[in-house]
């Protein structure tokens, strides 16, 4: 890789040798223990196969900016990157008629990690539901069985001003919302249109749990509390839905197996309160697919944006796929606003939990912190002070390169 040596050393480069992100930031640490998932062995493969599936509105220039970071990491880890970028989305229905070509399935399925961007657009707003692009990503965490969906919610120091919320209630919070991603109404049967005799449609669907779905999610959960600060809330509507009814039992049927962690349990309204009332409280959340979808994005906004957030989908067999927990931003598209953070933290999930280059991984959040400490900003994380770049910059900043030649990068 041609790189001149009048590049700044600082962020990506400068990993200390003693580096290790604060308690603060133990998100990020979290060990996956005896949970069996993709996460690999550690360093004993330094090639691996990434599939990259950009998607749709911001998707390519986030992954772009997360794919260069991935390189450049590799570089200088000793770590090679075969990428192999597919089709997905609303990418994917322009291009073949369908938002999860077959092939881009089968080239996920041997890869050693997928690295996604987002995917969905004004474009195929209407189109029927099999033919939407969401459909597509569905399909894709469905073939890949990533039932467990991490999603950490980490307040930067540098970034207090920016949440909506008040410094006090944001300082310190670290979080962590363990999505159950295969089940639940987004999966469940019947689910469709009709039409009663009278002319009067309906739309439905089914919010459907097995015994093994909720076992298999809460005891990774509980696997995840119990390397952080051993609090486990589990989220449910068990006052009204009989699919939450038996999530509950089941939790804590399984909490007996952990007797170590401290189990609470609270209705999904009431969560959804007591995460901008007081979200320190919470260490580590376990909830269904569209409970999770929804309080993510909350608990983005505590953070400063729901540009900041990552995410790792996890099977117990088979590649992981990482992405931000954002969509595909459609009023931002193409314009170089979108904020890259979270894809690139995605990446960096991706290298500790995917691969188990836990090492390059740090040396990823490190050079997000350095470029956070250097005041670099996106427009949704702005603040007084603080120096307002695009998405492009972002990436340049995090890999120590602005104003070099970054084309050098390959
Ligand atoms: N995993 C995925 O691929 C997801 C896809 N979607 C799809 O994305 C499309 C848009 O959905 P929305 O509900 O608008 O959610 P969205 O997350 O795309 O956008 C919500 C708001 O946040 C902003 N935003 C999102 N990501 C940002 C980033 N990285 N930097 C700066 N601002 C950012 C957007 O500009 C917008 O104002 C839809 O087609 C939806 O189905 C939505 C959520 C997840
Ligand atoms: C677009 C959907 C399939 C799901 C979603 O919003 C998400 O996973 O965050
Ligand atoms: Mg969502």
């Amino acid at each position: 890789m041609a790189v001149s040596l009048q590049f700044n050393f600082k962020a990506l480069r400068s990993l200390p040798q003693d580096f290790h992100l604060s308690p603060r930031n133990r998100s990020f640490k979290f060990g996956l223990g005896l949970v069996k998932c993709s996460a690999a062995s550690p360093t004993s493969k330094r090639s691996y196969s990434i599939t990259l599936l950009p998607g749709d509105g911001i998707g390519p220039e986030v992954t772009t900016v997360a794919k260069n970071v991935l390189d450049f990491t590799g570089s200088l880890e000793g770590i090679k990157f075969n990428f192999r970028e597919m089709l997905l989305g609303g990418a994917a229905l322009d291009e073949t008629g369908v938002p999860l070509p077959d092939e881009t399935l089968s080239v996920a399925k041997q890869s050693d990690a997928i690295l996604l961007g987002a995917i969905g657009g004004y474009k195929w707003d209407k189109n029927e539901k099999r033919l939407k692009p969401e459909t597509g990503l569905l399909q894709l965490r469905e073939g890949l069985k990533v039932y467990a969906n991490l999603r950490p919610a980490i307040v930067f120091p540098q970034l207090m001003d920016a949440s909506t919320l008040k410094r006090e209630i944001v300082d310190g919070v670290d979080l962590v919302v363990v999505r159950e991603l295969t089940g639940g109404i987004y999966f469940g049967k019947p689910r469709g249109f009709s039409t009663d005799e009278n002319g009067e449609e309906s739309g439905f669907n089914t919010e459907i749990y097995t015994t093994h779905q909720i076992d298999c999610i809460t005891r990774f959960a509980f696997e995840i509390a119990q390397k952080r600060r051993g609090k486990l809330c589990s989220v449910d509507k068990a006052n009204v839905l009989e699919a939450s009814m038996l999530w509950r039992r089941r939790v804590l049927a399984i909490a007996e197996e952990y007797p170590d962690v401290e189990l609470s349990h609270m209705y999904v309204d009431n969560a959804s309160m007591q995460l901008v009332r007081y979200p320190k409280q919470f260490d580590t959340i376990v909830t269904n697919n569209i409970f999770g979808d929804i309080l993510s994005d909350e608990a983005a906004m505590i953070t400063g944006s729901i540009g900041m957030l990552p995410s790792a989908s996890l099977a117990d067999l088979g590649p992981g796929i990482f992405e931000p927990i954002h969509g595909s931003a459609p009023d931002i598209a193409g314009q170089d606003k979108a904020n890259p953070f979270a894809t690139v933290l995605s990446a960096a999930m991706l290298l500790k939990y995917g691969l188990g280059e836990e090492k390059a991984a740090e040396r990823i959040d490190y050079a997000v912190l350095d470029t956070l400490n250097r005041g670099f900003r996106t427009a949704d994380i702005y603040s007084a002070g603080t120096k307002l770049v695009g998405c492009k910059q972002i990436g340049e900043e995090i890999m120590g390169l602005f104003g070099s030649a970054v084309g050098a990068v390959t």
